[in-house]
């Protein structure tokens, strides 16, 4: 089978928050290798751009050299380029066959201008031979006034799509103007470095895989939206993490978790059993909220039995906990519940963080895990390690362990099994 390296050549960002390590984590997390060249180094972050130095047109031209002599490329992405890396980017293109997704970087968001008229009139020429420009708002209105003060749709004989991105994504072509569809996004209140080099690049990587255009952007607009809801914080703002969660890394955590459980003498087992239960990103109903089809159950020799298989759709229960919990904090997507016992809440006070909800105070007509989560969560003012409830009404006591993925949800269960064995 064909092995797919994408081609990455733009500028080095040593903070890897956009550039070509951002690029490349992109690429590598969604299976792609990631193959770089580098045109420049832009020493920078989320505060400033400081400087750019070129690197020099013979050195491009020997790491173009080295990879296309050893590796078949299918997908040439590019970021940050100068004049001379067009130029070589153009010569390789009329002698080998590869797609070219072209995310034009005319300025950073802290308002360097890495493109001048010169350059830009030279990037004409490479989206001419490009199969998907991916400017946002501001680029994609530069680049077409441009092109109409200086007259050169004559020199565009191609139609390549582009990509206007922002919150909601529009595809159009270069030539056609029309929108041809509009992708909607879900808007995070952060401000995030390098979110276009993540959403490019991830666009390059699904095109590299063999995806179509629309599954690639589709694709990658959820690699990008995750890349936000987990971004690094720095001082001044937030990096970029290039983070993909879809069905199968949500089937492995889950299946992992269980691996890591069943290695403890877990015996903080409700009577009505538990259920651990991990969502995709950002998730609209308890469809997109994998779980156990049965329970975890205490068998007669002091031990417990893992009942059932990880589906989809397999616990409205908990799903309602995480799809509440979210609202609080898009990186919870996962949540236990174990046995509650009276002295165990204060000897966890000190490692996890808790709140709680009184039955007693639930008004009419409510689901109680929505109603009990929320008020929990703005209780604490977030999402805490913990929700508990005291039972009431036939209802058992119950704890809930809540986090980013089951993984770390079970090690917080082996961590709060240790602290109750040693009560
Ligand atoms: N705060 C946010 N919440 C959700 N999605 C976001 C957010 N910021 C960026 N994105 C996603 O990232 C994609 C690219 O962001 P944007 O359009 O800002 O590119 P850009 O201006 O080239 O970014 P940069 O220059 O920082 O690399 C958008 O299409 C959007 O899907
Ligand atoms: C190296 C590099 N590439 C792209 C961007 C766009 O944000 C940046 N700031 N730095």
């Amino acid at each position: 089978m064909k092995k797919h390296n994408i081609l990455i050549i733009g500028g080095y960002d040593p903070t890897g928050g956009a550039g070509v390590i951002a690029d490349a984590k992109t690429a590598k997390i969604l299976g792609v290798n990631p193959l770089t060249i580098t045109t420049s180094i832009i020493p920078q972050n989320n505060r400033a751009v400081y400087d750019k130095m070129d690197i020099p047109k013979k050195i491009i031209e020997e790491q173009l050299e080295a990879i296309f002599e050893d590796f078949d490329v299918s997908v040439v992405k590019t970021g940050v380029l100068n004049k001379d890396a067009i130029d070589l980017i153009l010569k390789y293109k009329r002698h080998y066959d590869f797609k070219i997704v072209c995310d034009p970087v005319l300025k950073s968001t802290t308002n360097y201008k890495f493109v001048d008229e010169d350059l830009l009139r030279r990037y004409i020429d490479l989206f001419n031979e490009s199969y998907l420009i991916t400017p946002n708002e501001e680029e994609f209105n530069t680049i077409i006034n441009f092109i109409e003060k200086n007259n050169l749709w004559g020199n565009i004989d191609k139609n390549p799509y582009i990509l206007i991105t922002g919150i909601d994504d529009k595809l159009t072509t270069l030539k056609d103007k029309g929108i041809i569809e509009t992708i909607k996004g879900k808007k995070i209140d952060k401000e995030v470095h390098g979110t276009g080099c993540v959403f490019s690049s991830a666009i390059a990587s699904f095109l590299c895989k063999g995806e179509g255009l629309r599954e690639a952007i589709k694709k990658g607009k959820d690699v990008v939206l995750a890349s936000v809801i987990y971004a690094t914080k720095t001082k001044y703002n937030y990096n970029s993490n290039p983070t993909y969660i879809n069905k199968e890394k949500v089937i492995k955590n889950l299946s992992y978790a269980l691996y890591l459980l069943k290695k403890i003498e877990f015996s903080l087992i409700p009577e009505v059993g538990s259920n651990i239960a991990e969502s995709l990103l950002l998730p609209n109903s308890f469809k997109d909220v994998a779980a156990l089809t049965g329970r975890i159950i205490k068998n007669k020799l002091g031990g417990f039995y893992i009942v059932g298989d990880v589906e989809f759709g397999a616990s409205e229960h908990i799903a309602k906990i995480i799809l509440t919990a979210k609202n609080y904090n898009p990186q919870i997507r996962a949540c236990m519940n174990i046995r509650y016992e009276e002295d165990l809440i204060d000897a966890l006070s000190e490692k996890f963080s808790i709140s709680s909800f009184d039955r007693k105070l639930e008004p009419p007509n409510v689901s109680t895990m929505e109603w009990g989560t929320k008020y929990a969560c703005e209780k604490f003012g977030g999402v805490p390690d913990i929700i508990y409830d005291k039972g009431g009404d036939g209802k058992e006591p119950m704890i809930r362990v809540l986090g980013v993925n089951t993984i770390e949800v079970v090690k917080k269960v082996v961590e709060i099994q240790k602290i109750y064995d040693h009560i």
